[in-house]
């Protein structure tokens, strides 16, 4: 496929999507199903364009006077990928399977429009509902912190400290025919690797034998920091109640170098299903899976004994728009409604098992304070014997009045919050 006929499968693909309220990434897979003679250059591509497009969505149309799949292709192309509006054009003509060339208005707008006047919503590339939120997080950095949320993010893995370390796994990575350049250390977390995103690429990082001997896992820096910032140590007895499919399980495990005990629950046992596989690859010998029960409640001999407890809570996911960003779209003012309450309980759940002197951390990928200050400082308020303590997070972030915030802005990774409480009766 050449270049025109690839933004016309991303038009088609985001018409699709139009009426669906569904992922982006299923219906992308769908069109290459139905499209099989699309080659894997053309499948990284135009997935790059149809994710591209929801990215900048609401600045394309701005600058494209146009709120259709069409404006948001050549918007992403133009100013998110950085192509010429010559070049946009000139695919139009050079393939009969490309979308029709520019008309006039368009192709002004792709040689000369900006974003002077736009309102914060729109420069930042978030849904207006959430203006007042972004407002409170970041005041007048709100559209830049937006903007930056946008942008395609890099690929951050662990190095696994039971198996291996950081330069071993550069090493071994750095040999790979599949990546352009080295992998480079991540700044701030000690065992973090970067590779750094690449367009019309996607690293196949499970193939790796490094991966499959335990030497690493996929895992943004900002939640490796959220890990190290729980001070697990080895011998400590840790619970991780939102444990899922184990990526803090097995952060903090080796933060324990297999020495103590670690828990690992979560209200929904089905998403613990891939962990017994991750943890035996990673070589983690001192975890124990604690899934729901029906009749007993899984963490009963849990109470009070636990050194840190770990809510790695449900959120919005708003912290992670940069890899899934057609979701900042599907979010509605109900669903952060429902993730509050869900917070409440999981943090109920969990206060019941820290011992006295102990911590309970709350994290989540979410930069809206609602779900992160704001739900702390819920459970403060109906939980007696907890006290806020200071985090030393030695990365550029937001202090809240409780907790610490870091962002794709100030922090060069995901958004995430983290908030360390004691337990102090
Ligand atoms: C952010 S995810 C966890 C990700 C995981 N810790 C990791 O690092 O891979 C949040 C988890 O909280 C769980 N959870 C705990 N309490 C919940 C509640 N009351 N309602 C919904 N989900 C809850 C969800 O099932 C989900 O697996």
């Amino acid at each position: 496929m050449r270049h025109g006929a690839r933004q016309q499968a991303a038009i088609e693909i985001l018409s699709t999507l139009e009426n669906q309220r569904r992922p982006a990434s299923d219906a992308v897979k769908d069109w290459m199903l139905s499209h099989r003679f699309a080659g894997s250059k053309d499948r990284a591509e135009i997935g790059d364009l149809v994710f591209g497009a929801l990215r900048w969505k609401q600045s394309s149309a701005w600058r494209m006077g146009a709120d259709d799949p069409r404006a948001w292709v050549w918007g992403a192309l133009r100013w998110g990928f950085g192509r010429e509006a010559e070049w946009i054009e000139q695919s139009c003509y050079d393939d009969p399977h490309a979308p029709p060339p520019p008309t006039e208005a368009e192709r002004a707008a792709l040689s000369g429009a900006t974003l002077d006047g736009a309102p914060a919503h729109v420069r930042g590339d978030y849904p207006e509902w959430l203006d007042a939120s972004f407002a409170r997080a970041f005041g007048d950095a709100r559209a830049e912190e937006g903007a930056a949320l946008a942008v395609p993010a890099s690929l951050d893995l662990r190095a696994n400290t039971l198996k291996s370390d950081r330069d071993r796994v550069i090493a071994a990575l750095g040999e790979s025919p599949k990546l352009n350049e080295p992998p480079s250390p991540t700044p701030y977390a000690s065992n973090g690797v970067r590779i750094p995103w690449a367009q019309g690429r996607t690293f196949p990082w499970a193939t790796e034998q490094s991966f499959v001997k335990g030497w690493f896992e996929v895992q943004d820096e900002g939640s490796q920091l959220a890990a190290l910032l729980s001070g697990a140590e080895p011998g400590m007895q840790v619970a991780d109640v939102c444990a899922g499919g184990g990526g803090k399980t097995l952060a903090l495990a080796a933060l324990m170098q297999n020495k103590g005990q670690i828990f690992a629950h979560d209200v929904d046992g089905r998403r613990l299903a891939p962990l017994k596989e991750r943890l035996d690859r990673a070589g983690v010998r001192n975890a124990q899976i604690r899934a729901p029960m029906r009749t007993k409640d899984a963490l009963e001999d849990l109470r009070e004994r636990m050194d840190v407890v770990f809510v790695d809570a449900p959120c919005t996911g708003s912290g992670t728009w940069r890899r899934s960003p057609d979701s900042k779209w599907r979010l509605r003012p109900n669903a952060l409604l429902k993730r509050r309450d869900e917070q409440q309980q999981a943090l109920a759940m969990a206060a019941p098992l820290v011992k006295p002197g102990g911590r309970l951390m709350y994290v989540t990928c979410s930069v809206l304070p609602e779900e992160n200050e704001d739900a702390v400082a819920a459970f403060l308020g109906s939980y007696a014997g907890f006290a806020p303590v200071g985090l030393t997070l030695d990365a550029p972030h937001y202090v809240r009045t409780i907790g610490v915030q870091m962002t794709p802005l100030k922090t060069g990774c995901d958004g995430f919050y983290v908030a360390a409480l004691q337990r102090t009766a």
